[in-house]
């Protein structure tokens, strides 16, 4: 029976500050180093090993992971870091603090922005200091100007479909260390949800999210670790 556990990054500078981070590269709070610890002892506890792992190319999901892996005496798994498995890309409203942009555009308009399945924040302006055009790990890719949750799950699907489904299906026990946004894609799609289900559903920080899955990789049960 394939087994894929999900994890939410612990708990990021930005989170701590109440920015809109997105693609932007922030390290984790001493908070957060705790919460991915912890997550990563529950599950050694609880009997979980893996045989690969997945990651974003961001700072807060790669040393996540890592210290999931290392809680589990298991640093030494193979661990393949994409761009595909990053953050929803907050466009024009990086860096921004979601309470100031609320206060500025209303309440209403930065729910929209933050939980609408298909409405894109403004897109990033060109020249700002948070253009990630030049940076090293995006040669060749694309950078979007702004990602709609639809977005990011047109861009997640194609790598799941690629990279992380054959491994399952290969009898590989995975662990995807990675984003809120990008996490839903993943149960978006693994759990049949609707596109209004979706937008609904919350990834505390660092509490891992498992899957049992059929040999077809249909979920048999879905559950937060501290929930059982
Ligand atoms: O990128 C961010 O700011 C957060 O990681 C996710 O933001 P959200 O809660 O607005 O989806």
């Amino acid at each position: 029976m394939p087994t894929l556990v999900l994890s939410r990054h612990g708990q990021s500078e930005w989170n701590l500050e109440n920015r809109f981070t997105g693609w932007w590269d922030v390290n984790l709070t001493e908070q957060g180093v705790q919460e991915a610890t912890a997550g990563g002892k529950a599950l050694a506890e609880k009997g979980f090993e893996f045989d690969i792992a997945f990651t974003s190319v961001l700072t807060r999901a790669i040393k996540t992971t890592n210290l999931i892996l290392e809680a589990g005496k298991t640093l030494w798994v193979p661990t393949e870091k994409d761009w595909r498995l990053n953050e929803r890309h907050y466009g024009g409203l990086t860096g921004l603090n979601k309470a100031e942009t609320a206060a500025k555009h209303g309440e209403e308009q930065v729910h929209i922005w933050r939980r609408s399945y298909d409405v894109p924040p403004p897109p990033m302006e060109k020249g700002s200091k948070f253009d990630l055009s030049g940076d090293r790990r995006y040669d060749g890719v694309k950078i979007p100007e702004t990602e709609s949750l639809k977005d990011t799950v047109a861009r997640v699907l194609p790598y799941w479909e690629e990279r992380i489904a054959p491994e399952l299906k290969a009898g590989k026990r995975v662990l995807i260390g990675a984003h809120g946004n990008s996490l839903r894609a993943l149960v978006k799609h693994l759990s049949k949800l609707s596109d209004e289900e979706i937008v609904k559903f919350e990834l505390p920080t660092g509490q891992p999210l498992v899957y049992e899955l059929n040999d077809d990789l249909t979920p048999k049960d879905r559950y937060f670790l501290n929930e059982r």
